[in-house]
């Protein structure tokens, strides 16, 4: 191969995930580093700033330019935060690679913690799940629009607009901002699905090029964020939907939880099963779990 064209979204944070997996390949001997180059590509999601992206209710936001550069041959791989990447992909287009996933938890900046925050604050967020999470802890609190990257969020609020965020923990390290904000335990809020994972798609059929990313792949990874997805498909639910889940693998045994919430945070229901890692019925059960304790309004909202 000539030269390996890594397609990525332009943010710093989706710049720096792209050069780890250049790194990655490298050192897996997969590709030599100077063989890899980095094309950014903008997609509709980075253009549209003022809007909630769930307004905007168009999907595959960060996905579709990468998409079709991939079908076009203009990339080879597309790297992404999986916690962005609708549930359901195009048949041409697999997930070939995770990287290791990071720390997989939400940080809060502008309070020690979230009892810590003055009566009636004022929360920044775009996040459906962030906010009905948020809302229910705490009812009081004010939940305002906050979009961009990274460093947009932090600057908004240290010009006031908002008295805290939330902002994954992954995000910020992979930025070097280990210093920013507080970890929030993972039993008080979940993250989303697919949280501080790193993907690598490629053309289904691009058999050569898949086998070069099978070899930076995790495997427990891959299997953990199949599993949200998984949840996520069953439950008919996306990135802009107030749910939470993670998977995690101990010995042979993979566990899954979720949450599924209101909007207002008023009703939420917490499920979790074992089983083995590659079970397809795990989510299933998960989402079935979830399903029978939501009452109608919110089941009418999913998949039930
Ligand atoms: N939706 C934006 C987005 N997509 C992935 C990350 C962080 C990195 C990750 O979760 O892997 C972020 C920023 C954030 O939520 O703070």
């Amino acid at each position: 191969m000539p030269i390996f064209r890594l397609g990525t979204r332009g943010s710093p944070l989706a710049l720096t995930q792209a050069h780890m997996v250049r790194v990655a390949l490298a050192a897996a001997r997969a590709i030599a580093p100077d063989k890899i180059e980095i094309v950014p590509i903008r997609t509709t999601g980075d253009r549209v700033q003022d809007r909630a992206l769930a307004e905007i209710g168009g999907k595959a936001l960060w996905t579709k330019e990468l998409d079709r550069a991939l079908l076009d041959g203009e990339i080879h791989a597309a790297v992404h935060s999986m916690k962005d990447v609708e549930t359901i992909r195009p048949a041409e287009i697999a997930i070939a690679a995770m990287l290791p996933r990071a720390d997989v938890c939400d940080r809060l900046v502008g309070a020690d913690s979230i009892e810590a925050l003055r009566q009636g604050a004022v929360v920044g967020t775009s996040s459906p799940r962030r906010a009905a999470q948020m809302r229910k802890l705490r009812p009081d609190l004010k939940i305002v629009l906050f979009r961009g990257n990274v460093d947009t969020r932090l600057a908004k609020l240290a010009a006031g607009e908002a008295d805290a965020t939330l902002l994954a923990a992954a995000g910020l390290e992979r930025l070097g901002r280990h210093d920013v904000g507080v970890a929030i335990p993972i039993n008080v809020m979940l993250p989303a699905p697919a949280q501080g994972a790193v993907g690598i798609e490629c053309r289904a059929d691009d058999s050569h090029v898949r086998a070069m990313l099978a070899r930076i792949d995790d495997p427990a990874t891959h299997a953990c964020v199949l599993a949200e997805r998984a949840l996520l498909a069953a439950l008919k639910a996306d990135c802009r939907s107030p749910v939470a889940a993670l998977a995690t693998i101990e010995g042979a045994i993979m566990t899954l939880r979720a949450e599924l919430l209101s909007e207002d945070g008023s009703f939420h229901v917490h499920a979790q099963e074992a089983g083995a890692p590659t079970d397809p019925v795990l989510p299933i059960a998960v989402a079935r779990d979830l399903l029978v304790g939501a009452p109608e309004a919110i089941r009418r909202l999913f998949g039930g």
